[in-house]
């Protein structure tokens, strides 16, 4: 997948495909929150999540507090968004469920 930064009309796209993510403030990366029963779910989850990232070689930054993990994608290499990003958010909404 392509490392290079994605033009806005590219952004709008490909945000469409992926339902609960959100551009960020700064428009760099795209964020979304996942909620779980507890947290042994939630951190299977990121458990799941981190072996993913590590096979693409692209890694979330993300939080955990409790049963929520917050996670924020963005191409640091890149200075925002690439095809990774969103490559990467659909393999995390599947590990989710959708
Ligand atoms: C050397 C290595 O491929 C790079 O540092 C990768 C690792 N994981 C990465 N993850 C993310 N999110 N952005 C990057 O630019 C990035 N770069």
């Amino acid at each position: 997948m392509a490392r290079e930064k994605l033009a806005p009309d590219a952004i709008t796209a490909s945000l469409e495909e992926r339902p609960g993510w959100a551009l960020s403030g700064d428009r760099l990366a795209i964020e979304r929150r996942f909620s779980f029963g507890n947290f042994s779910e939630a951190f299977a989850f990121m458990t799941r999540v981190a072996l993913a990232a590590e096979k693409m070689d692209h890694h979330p930054e993300w939080s955990n507090v409790y049963k929520t993990v917050d996670i924020r994608l963005s191409t640091h290499d890149a200075g925002g968004l690439t095809e990774l990003d969103f490559g990467l958010a659909r393999r995390i909404d599947r590990i989710f469920g959708n």
